[in-house]
């Protein structure tokens, strides 16, 4: 398929730091981020709210219905903590954005999570398990794995991106 701008995923444990690199990238490029947080809840893509673990219960085949068309004109920069759903033919880079534990731990605490919530995303982010979807899901050479702890690291996460989008530009251009 072709594209005039590629689809990008930022992936990670929840409270890596997706959405504070989507913005920014988002920012300095012009492309889309879809939120797909935000879609599920718009367009209604769940099968009902789970109270203990305080999230909507994602209907995976209606999300990919309602960002299809988008996603496949190019040009988004998908932000959600799983990436096994999208379809290979849709993604260009994937980005796995990761944490040491004691600060996963105190964003999420910052966040309020629910004990079952927060000891489960501490021990996929130990477990590696985001990287390992990642990996599993899409070509070796499009997933990068990087570093999101400080103000510096998304600085220079986000630098790198750019610099890989000015890239996919000369490589696609026709
Ligand atoms: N690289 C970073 N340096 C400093 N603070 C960060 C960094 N990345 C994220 N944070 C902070 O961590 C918190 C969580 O970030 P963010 O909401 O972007 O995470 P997320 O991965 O999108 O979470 P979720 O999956 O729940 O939406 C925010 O308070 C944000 O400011």
């Amino acid at each position: 398929m072709s594209r005039s701008l590629p689809n990008i995923i930022i992936t990670g444990t929840p409270g890596v730091g997706k959405t504070s690199h989507c913005e920014l990238l988002a920012e300095r490029t012009g492309l889309k981020h879809v939120s797909v947080n935000q879609v599920v809840k718009d367009k209604e893509c769940h099968e009902g709210w789970d109270e203990e673990y305080q999230s909507w219960i994602v209907d995976e085949d209606k999300l990919l219905d309602a960002i299809e068309d988008e996603v496949k004109q190019g040009g988004c920069i998908i932000d959600w903590h799983a990436c096994d759903l999208f379809p290979q033919s849709w993604i260009d880079l994937v980005v796995v954005l990761r944490v040491d534990t004691a600060t996963l731990y105190d964003r999420l605490i910052e966040r309020k999570y629910p004990e079952a919530k927060l000891q489960e995303n501490i021990d996929s982010e130990i477990m590696d398990v985001l990287l390992q979807e990642a990996r599993d899901s899409y070509d070796e050479e499009i997933v990068v794995e990087l570093r999101s702890v400080t103000a510096d690291d998304m600085e220079s996460n986000v630098d790198r991106i750019e610099q890989w989008l000015k890239q996919w530009k000369e490589n696609n251009a026709s």
